[in-house]
């Protein structure tokens, strides 16, 4: 506790409330320091992302952020933790309005990737932090393009395992680069945590790094 406490008085401090290894790679990038904040066994972190019928895409993902980053200020407040600035993000793949998550097993990668193939999607990543009782949020949305896909090419790519706990099925940061033809918009809100935008929320918090 010793150590938390000495850091989150410093205003370069936050509460990263992500099991994702990506974000917390990404927030590495940018020189913030950062404790992560995570659920506990108690909570069923996977039920917050369940897809509402006929829901859109920005406003799904913006959504799942709000109630990602609720459920961080309240396990900050229960943990009895030091205060400091709490962000949180949700990323998720759309062709058209069909949302896909990260895959179940296999054959949901297979089918993600196969409806995916020689099409252009977007890619939306929300991002929200609090601090005390200001709350900021941005939405980063990009375009990829896959060129089309064989089924052994799905094949091969799913057994290298690359699919698994990542939306859409693939990882711009991965080896799916050799099928990725186009980029538009954010390299890192793709990958799940624009820092443009994060940057930008981080200052209006106060947080400073570098
Ligand atoms: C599209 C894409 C997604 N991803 C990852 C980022 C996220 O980790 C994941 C999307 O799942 P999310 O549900 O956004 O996040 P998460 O479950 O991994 O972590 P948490 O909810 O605790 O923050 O997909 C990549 O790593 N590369 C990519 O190219």
């Amino acid at each position: 506790m010793r150590t938390i406490l000495t850091t989150v008085s410093s205003p370069g401090f936050l509460y990263l409330a992500s099991q994702s290894p990506r974000r917390r790679q990404l927030l590495e990038q940018l020189g913030v320091r950062h404790e992560l904040l995570l659920p506990g066994p108690d909570e069923d972190s996977e039920a917050l992302e369940a897809v509402r019928p006929g829901e859109a895409p920005a406003a799904y993902v913006k959504r799942v952020t709000g109630l990602k980053l609720e459920a961080a200020v309240a396990r900050l407040v229960r943990r009895g933790l030091p205060p400091a600035p709490v962000l949180c993000s949700d990323t998720t793949v759309a062709l058209g309005r069909a949302i896909y998550g990260k895959p179940e097993d296999a054959r949901d990668a297979a089918r993600m990737l196969s409806e995916l193939s020689g099409h252009t999607h977007r890619v939306l990543t929300a991002v929200a932090v609090q601090s005390g009782r200001r709350r900021f949020d941005a939405l980063s949305d990009s375009r990829v393009t896959f060129a089309k896909l064989t089924p052994a090419q799905i094949r091969g790519y799913i057994a290298g395992g690359e699919p698994t706990g990542k939306a859409g099925a693939y990882a711009v940061q991965g080896t799916a680069a050799a099928f990725i033809t186009r980029i538009a918009g954010s390299y890192t809100g793709i990958m799940g945590l624009p820092l443009f935008e994060t940057a930008q929320l981080l200052r209006k918090v106060g947080v400073r790094w570098g």
